[in-house]
């Protein structure tokens, strides 16, 4: 259901702490919905054995997808590792590639991992209080490295749409690990 009039003005809440808005609902992926992204298979299919984690959350508005819109919302990516990966989110190329986006952390530490179809690919830092550009053409893959919620407010055009596929067969050419109790960037073994 599309609660919101996008021809018309208005405000929505989102909570500084928790990213939450009392007025909409979260968009929530699982453990299972993501499960072949992880390096470390052992280690997923032993935790699905007990529970599975909601690993990110997100607001969709219901914004059209149409040129002149921007859509917007929440990211609130929990804490935690699968094996010693960090929880991250799927990531995505735009549709419309060479499309741009905004991420402003309110909330918690990490990194976004970006990417290039052809292979230029660098990691920036996510911390409360900075506002991270996503250039057009780069897949972008929210990791959260601390131990709180990674909260950020986002925005992109909203008739960019998303490319999974082109990320879900071989992921990044990059993961990011805990070792030795430091964040790392090691070479994906997958890729
Ligand atoms: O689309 P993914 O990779 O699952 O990540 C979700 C995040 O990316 C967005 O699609 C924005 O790029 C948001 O909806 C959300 O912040
Ligand atoms: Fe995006």
């Amino acid at each position: 259901m599309n609660q919101f009039n996008w021809d018309k003005a208005f405000t929505l809440d989102f909570d500084l702490n928790n990213g939450l808005s009392k007025h909409a609902d979260t968009t929530k992926r699982y453990l299972s919905q993501m499960k072949n992204m992880y390096q470390d298979q052992e280690a997923v299919e032993e935790i699905l054995k007990h529970e599975d984690p909601l690993i990110y959350e997100f607001y969709e508005l219901g914004c059209p997808e149409r040129a002149g819109d921007l859509a917007f919302g929440t990211t609130m990516i929990h804490p935690g590792k699968i094996g010693n990966e960090y929880y991250m989110t799927k990531g995505h190329f735009h549709q419309i590639v060479d499309t741009a986006e905004v991420y402003y952390t309110l909330k918690g530490e990490g990194y976004m991992m970006l990417e290039s179809l052809d292979g230029d690919w660098r990691v920036e830092r996510m911390e409360k209080g900075k506002a991270l550009y996503v250039p057009r053409g780069y897949a972008h893959r929210t990791i959260n490295t601390g131990d709180e919620v990674l909260t950020a407010f986002y925005v992109f055009d909203a008739d960019a749409g998303h490319d999974y596929g082109t990320i879900e067969t071989k992921g990044y050419r990059h993961i990011v690990c805990e070792i030795n109790g430091e964040v790392t960037v090691l070479d994906n073994p997958r890729w």
